[in-house]
């Protein structure tokens, strides 16, 4: 519809803003279209411009490398190419953030980071109830404790049970000692006065070896429902029934442990979502609404049962004195818009060209955002009147500055206070990294995160460097000293800024959802490494991470970590390629390929036919990996980049694709409606699907995709599919 203003706004968004959104701000909707079109004029072509700046980056940064074939690499020479063609920029001294109003969960504690595709209203409720989970349910129902061969299959196995229970004890020892004897002793606790008490069967009593540890209670003081205790700021709560499922048969009738889990939820309109055109966009942008009035509410079989699903209130206990002690029932949401990249079919300008779909995002997302302000309680998201919107895919400080910018345009808009809307900046980008600080600097009075995103990161680690020769395998790629410098600058650079007290310094997805046990191995490495947060897949993931700052101490490892000496810049420039001499072996790259292809046509498939952007997909190990649209970039640009420099061929990547294709369609057999890409009788290439078009053209049009992004291909197909379903 064109609205008298040169703007062609989609019908039922235009609906759907004037009728479900503006009213509820009291915002004049002619007034806030005729802004929003000048916005959209000012700042349209500044984007556009941003992205030719990009291309011809690209396009030098490719031409160097081919005139340098085959002579060693002078990182001296190559560093100062970077600094000639400005895709390093100048420093300009120290950075100190100001960031304000920034909600505890951000600036002042440690803890997971769950992200979530909003696009899914069920688990976007679920997300935002993570701030709590069950420790006996993540531990029963995933790998931390063996499985071996007991059967979970038919309802509780009592012999799991009692492990679970021995289990959590064992952390009740670890994190809230008591001052003698264990937990696993004791027959009950009663509070007396302030102080919490533990019995033991002979009748001794001892209290918590810190006892400031204890802090609220609900029921009465001799026989509590249940105890909040708290470490390094997280809150943990021990519930009590002795009629319970475990309380009825635990020494102390504890029924379960509760753990704060998800302090911070990023709803996610990026890459784990499939959004390709108005009608999808429109369901990502209502959840939103659901979210920030507290009214979204969705219902589902499973089990044989409708569960109903809306988000929690807060939680409510007694402190030592007696008075209310309430504990956020919620995560703190913050919302991922999409980057500069794409353009969206929502609005059109008076040429006739869609609109940025970031500009967008960023208008609706805050507008919706700023509905969640007027709220004082109730479900109310943040209590310091903030909006935060996490940015991905910036290259370097010009884009941060943009997106800083487009953020002061729309509190203008909006009315809303300057500094409102807060930016997580994704360092996920080889120039954002490059020119860390700088960035911070574009941002400093609006950053809430520097997170290393570091599955796009390596996306753009080989499609950057794809002149410059074949990279080494996925896995070897991972152990280069490119990560670690990228990692650990990270943490120093957002310290040096001043983060600390302010702002998360978070870093990257645990994307193997279903290995909890290798998690709980490795992952306490995100709070050691100074990572005041890390992403999760899953709430159970969460619960079960959240542990990990009870054992790590994140603030004073930051405190340590300031005194390192800081990671060598050239380390950053070492390109993860095969050295000459180095040569893989046939079985390698074979295996290398078939890995790659899998994952890739094991997600494309689901995004292209079922508008699905996010899916568990095993590897060819069998082990299920998190499968995104930063991990596609991966794998494409990885092909792409063999194919390039002749590690492999055409044809050899095609026998691939055909045969992995049946693979996954066997994978898919039994989900409701899948079509397969080779149906019996026929070849994957014969049947020529919309997903299998779209997964060749991502592998051998790869080099030609902007930054190797795989946005612009599966946009494409998915329209295409939709189309043709409607028929
Ligand atoms: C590089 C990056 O950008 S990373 C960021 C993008 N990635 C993400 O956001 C990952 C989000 N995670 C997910 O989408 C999912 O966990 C997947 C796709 C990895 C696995 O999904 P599934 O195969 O459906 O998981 P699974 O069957 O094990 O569990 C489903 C249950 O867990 C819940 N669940 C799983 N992931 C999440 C999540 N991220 N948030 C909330 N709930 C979740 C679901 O609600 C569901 O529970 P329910 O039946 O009570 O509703
Ligand atoms: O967005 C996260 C990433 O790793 O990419
Ligand atoms: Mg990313």
């Amino acid at each position: 519809m064109q609205d008298g203003l040169d703007l062609f706004v989609n019908d039922d968004f235009r609906r759907f803003l004037d009728n479900d959104v503006l009213p509820l701000h009291g915002l004049e909707t002619e007034t806030f279209w005729r802004d929003l079109k000048q916005l959209i004029s000012d700042l349209a072509p500044v984007n556009r411009q941003l992205l030719a700046t990009r291309t011809r980056l690209q396009q030098q940064i490719d031409q160097w490398h081919k005139e340098q074939q085959g002579q060693p690499m002078d990182m001296a020479e190559y560093e100062s190419f970077l600094r000639d063609i400005g895709y390093i920029v100048k420093a300009d001294g120290d950075v100190t953030v100001s960031t304000d109003h920034v909600d505890d969960e951000i600036a002042q504690l440690a803890g997971p980071q769950l992200v979530v595709p909003l696009k899914n209203a069920r688990f976007a409720l679920n997300a935002v109830n993570a701030r709590w989970g069950s420790m006996y349910d993540a531990f029963y129902g995933t790998d931390v404790i063996e499985r071996g061969e007991l059967d979970l299959a038919g309802g509780h196995n009592a012999q799991r049970g009692q492990q679970v229970i021995a289990k959590a004890k064992d952390f009740l020892d670890e994190i809230f000692p008591l001052d003698q004897g264990s937990h696993h002793d004791v027959t009950s606790y009663v509070v007396y006065y302030h102080h919490l008490l533990a019995f033991f069967a002979d009748g001794r009593q001892t209290g918590l070896k810190k006892p400031c540890q204890f802090v609220a209670i609900n029921g009465q003081k001799a026989d509590p429902e249940s105890l909040l205790l708290k470490n390094n700021g997280l809150h943990v709560e021990i519930k009590f029934d002795r009629n319970g499922k475990n309380g009825i048969s635990d020494k102390a009738n504890i029924d379960d442990i509760l753990i704060e889990s998800a302090l911070t939820t990023i709803m996610d309109c990026e890459d784990s979502v499939a959004a390709v055109d108005a009608e999808d966009k429109l369901e990502v942008y209502q959840n939103w609404l659901g979210l920030m009035q507290g009214t979204l509410e969705t219902s589902f079989e499973k089990d044989g049962e409708t569960h109903t699903r809306r988000m929690n209130p807060d939680r409510i206990f007694s402190d030592l004195d007696g008075e209310v002690y309430r504990v956020s029932g919620r995560s703190l949401m913050l919302i991922r818009n999409v980057g500069h990249l794409m353009e969206s079919d929502l609005i059109q300008d008076s040429k006739g060209d869609f609109v940025p779909e970031g500009i967008i995002d960023a208008v609706v997302t805050a507008l919706i955002g700023a509905l969640d302000l007027q709220r004082e309680a109730g479900l109310s998201n943040s209590r310091t009147g903030s909006i935060y919107i996490v940015k991905p895919k910036m290259h370097g400080p010009e884009e941060v500055a943009f997106s800083c910018e487009l953020f002061a345009r729309v509190e203008q808009l909006l009315g809303l206070a300057k500094n409102t809307l807060k930016i997580g900046i994704m360092d996920e980008e080889r120039r954002t990294t490059l020119n860390l600080k700088e960035c911070i600097r574009m941002a400093q009075e609006r950053v809430v995160f520097i997170n290393t995103g570091f599955l796009d990161r390596t996306g753009d680690e080989i499609h950057t460097s794809m002149q410059a020769g074949a990279f080494l395998p996925k896995d070897q790629i991972k152990q280069q000293v490119w990560i670690d410098a990228y990692e650990n600058r990270n943490v120093d650079i957002g310290l040096q800024c001043g983060l600390q007290g302010r702002a998360q310094i978070g870093k990257g997805m645990w994307a193997m959802p279903d290995e909890m046990a290798m998690m709980m191995k490795t992952k306490i490495a995100h709070p050691k490494a100074g990572a005041n947060t890390a992403w999760v897949p899953s709430p159970t993931a969460a619960t079960l991470h959240a542990l990990h700052y009870h054992q790590v101490d994140v603030f004073a490892e930051q405190e340590s970590i300031k005194q390192r000496t800081p990671v060598t810049f050239t380390d950053l420039l070492r390109i993860p390629i095969i050295q000459p001499g180095q040569a893989l072996s046939a079985e390698i790259i074979q295996r290398e390929i078939e890995n790659n292809v899998q994952g890739l046509l094991g997600y494309v498939v689901r995004w292209v036919e079922a508008g699905v952007g996010c899916s568990k997909v095993p590897d060819i190990n069998n082990t299920a990996l998190m499968e995104d649209r930063a991990t596609l970039r991966i794998s494409s640009q990885h092909l792409a980049n063999w194919l390039l420099h002749g590690i492999c061929n055409k044809s050899q990547v095609m026998d691939v694709m055909e045969r992995m294709a049946k693979v996954v369609d066997e994978q898919n057999k039994t989900t409701a409606g899948y079509q397969p890409m080779a149906p019996e009788g026929k070849t994957a290439s014969e049947q020529a699907s919309f997903a299998f078009k779209a997964a060749q053209d991502l592998i051998f049009n790869g080099v030609e995709q902007p930054s190797g992004y795989t946005e612009p291909l599966l946009h494409t197909y998915r329209v295409r599919a939709k189309a043709a379903a409607k028929q």
